[in-house]
């Protein structure tokens, strides 16, 4: 039930669902620099959200924008682990078109949250700076 094990039959628990879906995101956090990255810039909006006391609505924005990164990068790393079980170290155009268009994804996602994190921060600060400054 372990990380270690070898379970090809299904989950017969709650709780070892729940232990082998923590095992995939550990592996995410050990194993994708990019989602690391990713986890760190989350943390950093939310200590800069807190520091602006930001609304129920902004944080309902940061929160989705925060999500939206990572539900790309768990597509991502799912279709990079398919595409190398299927075709190993062999160039593949098929395979290029599949980890593109996933990576595609993952920036897609990072330009929508980065979109986000101004509208909602820049303003923010500014109201922030203009107050203290009085
Ligand atoms: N089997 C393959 N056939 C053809 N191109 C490939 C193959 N494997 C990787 N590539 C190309 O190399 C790029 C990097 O692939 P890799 O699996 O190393 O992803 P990565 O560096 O982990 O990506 P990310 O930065 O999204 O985490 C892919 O986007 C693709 O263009």
């Amino acid at each position: 039930m372990g990380l270690n094990d070898k379970q090809l039959n299904k989950n017969k628990s709650f709780l070892q669902s729940v232990i082998h879906a923590l095992s995939g995101v550990y592996s995410l956090i050990s194993t994708e620099r990019n989602f690391r990255k990713h986890l760190v810039m989350a943390l950093m909006a939310i200590l800069l959200g807190i520091w602006l006391d930001l609304s129920i609505t902004e944080w309902l924005w940061i929160t989705l924008a925060i999500f939206v990164v990572v539900v790309a990068e768990v597509l991502n790393t799912v279709v990079e682990s398919i595409v190398d079980l299927i075709v190993g170290h062999h160039y593949d155009k098929s395979a290029k078109k599949a980890k593109d268009v996933a990576a595609g994804g993952v920036l897609i996602a990072a330009i929508f949250a980065v979109i986000i994190g101004c509208l909602i921060f820049i303003p923010e600060l500014i109201q922030q700076f203009h107050i203290g400054g009085n």
